[in-house]
C-alpha cells in the first residue's frame, strides 16, 4: 500500500464509498462477492422476488439482524466476521426448529459513506458461510442510512424434511437437557474487548475472541440431528444459557435443573484457560452470541455429539444450578 492510500490518521484509505459507486453498481459488487449458489433455486436475486423451493412443502422462517456499534465494532470486526455472524445467526434459529437451511436474503442499509470494500467483505462472508451450510442466498435489499448507521439484516428459510418442528413448549419432566456446540466463549470472547484485551493473550485468547467476532462453530448440523432423535424442545443460545433456557421452561410450564460438574466440564478449554473456573462459568450460564443449541430429550434419546447438562423437573418455571437459583442475567436488547 502506498502513502497515497492511507489517510492522514494513518488507517487504509476507504474509497471507493457507496456514495461514489452508486447503487446498481454496489449491487452488482455484492452479488459477484456472495459469489456462487447452492441448492434448488427456480429464481434467483435479480428479479422483483425469488422463488425458493419447498422441498417438503412447508417454509422455517426467521430474521435477526446485526447493528453496527451495538451488535460489533469495526475496530474489533471485518466486515467478513459480520457476514459470518450474521448467516450463523440466523440459520442457528433455523436449526433449533430442527431445520435445515434452504435460502436466505439480506437486507443492508448503510451510510452513504461507507466503504464499497467493507460491503464486499460483508457479502463474502454472508456468500461462504451460508453456502457452507447448503443455503441459497436469493435476493435482499439496499438502503442508505444516516450518518454513520449500518444495519445489515437476514432473513432466512428452511426445511423440516417432513418432519415436526421442535418448539420450545415440549419438555417434558424426566427429560434430560443436552447442548450441541461450546457455550461461554462467545461472551469470553466480548469480555476480552471490552477489557481493551483485543490483541494477545496466545491461541486460547484468539479463538474466543473469533467465536465472538464469527459465531463460528454454531452447530447447524446438529438441529436436524435432534429432531430425528425425538427431541421435544430446542433453542438457540443467543442471549445466555440461563435466558434463554428460562424460555424453554416457561413455553413448557417445567423447571429445568442444570448440573454444575456438567457446565465445568463445558467451560473446559480455553474459556477456562482464558478467564478462570468461577468467570469462566458465569459466561457458560450467561454469555450469549454463542448460537450453541440446546435441546431436551428422553433419556435414552440423547443424539451423538449431545452432551448432557441438566435435567427437566416438575415445578414451577424456571432454571437452578443444582437445585439452587442463579444471577445471571444474560442479554437485553432494550434493558441496561
Ligand atoms: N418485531 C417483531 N414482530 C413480530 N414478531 C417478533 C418481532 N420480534 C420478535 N418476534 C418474534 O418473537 C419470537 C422471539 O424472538 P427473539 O428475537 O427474541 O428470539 P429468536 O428468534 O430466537 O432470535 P435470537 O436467536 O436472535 O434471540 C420469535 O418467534 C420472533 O419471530
Ligand atoms: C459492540 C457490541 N457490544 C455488545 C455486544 C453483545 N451483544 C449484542 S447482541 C447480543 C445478544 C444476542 O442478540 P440477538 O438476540 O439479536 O441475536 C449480545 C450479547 C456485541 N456483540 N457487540
Ligand atoms: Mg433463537
Amino acid at each position: 500500500m502506498s502513502e497515497s492510500d492511507r489517510r492522514p490518521d494513518g488507517r487504509a484509505q476507504s474509497w471507493p464509498t457507496l456514495g461514489e459507486l452508486g447503487e446498481d453498481a454496489v449491487l452488482a459488487e455484492v452479488l459477484a462477492a456472495l459469489g456462487p449458489q447452492p441448492g434448488d433455486v427456480p429464481v434467483a436475486a435479480g428479479d422483483d422476488a425469488a422463488v425458493l423451493a419447498t422441498p417438503s412443502g412447508s417454509v422455517v422462517v426467521t430474521t435477526d439482524s446485526m447493528v453496527r456499534g451495538l451488535d460489533w465494532r469495526d475496530d474489533w470486526s471485518t466486515g467478513d466476521d459480520v457476514g459470518q455472524k450474521v448467516v450463523r445467526q440466523n440459520l442457528a434459529d433455523v436449526a433449533a426448529m430442527g431445520a435445515v437451511p434452504t435460502g436466505l436474503v439480506l437486507a443492508l442499509a448503510a451510510d452513504p459513506a461507507t466503504p464499497m470494500a467493507w460491503v464486499t467483505e460483508l457479502a463474502r462472508g454472508v456468500g461462504r458461510t451460508s453456502r457452507a451450510a447448503g443455503a441459497a442466498v436469493i435476493g435482499g435489499d439496499l438502503s442508505g442510512a444516516p450518518a454513520g448507521t449500518v444495519m445489515v439484516g437476514v432473513t432466512a428459510m428452511g426445511d423440516l424434511q417432513g418432519r415436526d418442528p421442535v418448539r420450545r413448549s415440549g419438555a417434558r419432566p424426566g427429560d434430560v437437557v443436552a447442548v450441541a456446540g461450546t457455550l461461554g466463549r462467545s461472551g469470553g470472547g466480548l469480555a476480552l474487548y471490552l477489557d481493551g484485551t483485543d490483541q494477545g493473550g496466545g491461541e486460547a485468547a484468539d479463538e474466543l475472541r473469533e467465536v465472538h467476532r464469527t459465531a463460528l462453530g454454531a452447530p447447524l448440523a446438529a438441529g436436524p440431528v435432534a429432531a430425528k432423535a425425538g427431541a421435544s424442545a430446542m433453542i438457540d443460545v443467543s442471549d445466555g444459557l440461563v435466558q434463554d433456557l428460562g424460555r424453554v421452561a416457561a413455553a413448557s410450564a417445567v423447571a429445568v435443573d442444570l448440573e454444575r460438574a456438567a457446565l465445568t466440564a463445558v467451560a473446559a478449554g480455553p474459556l477456562n484457560e482464558v478467564h478462570g473456573p468461577e468467570r469462566a462459568l458465569h459466561h457458560v450460564l450467561a454469555g450469549g452470541e454463542e448460537h450453541a443449541l440446546v435441546a431436551t430429550f428422553a433419556p435414552v434419546a440423547v443424539p451423538t455429539g449431545w452432551q448432557v447438562i441438566g435435567r427437566v423437573l416438575d415445578g414451577p418455571p424456571g432454571v437452578t444450578v443444582d437445585a439452587r437459583a442463579v444471577e445471571a442475567a444474560g442479554w437485553d436488547h432494550f434493558r441496561r
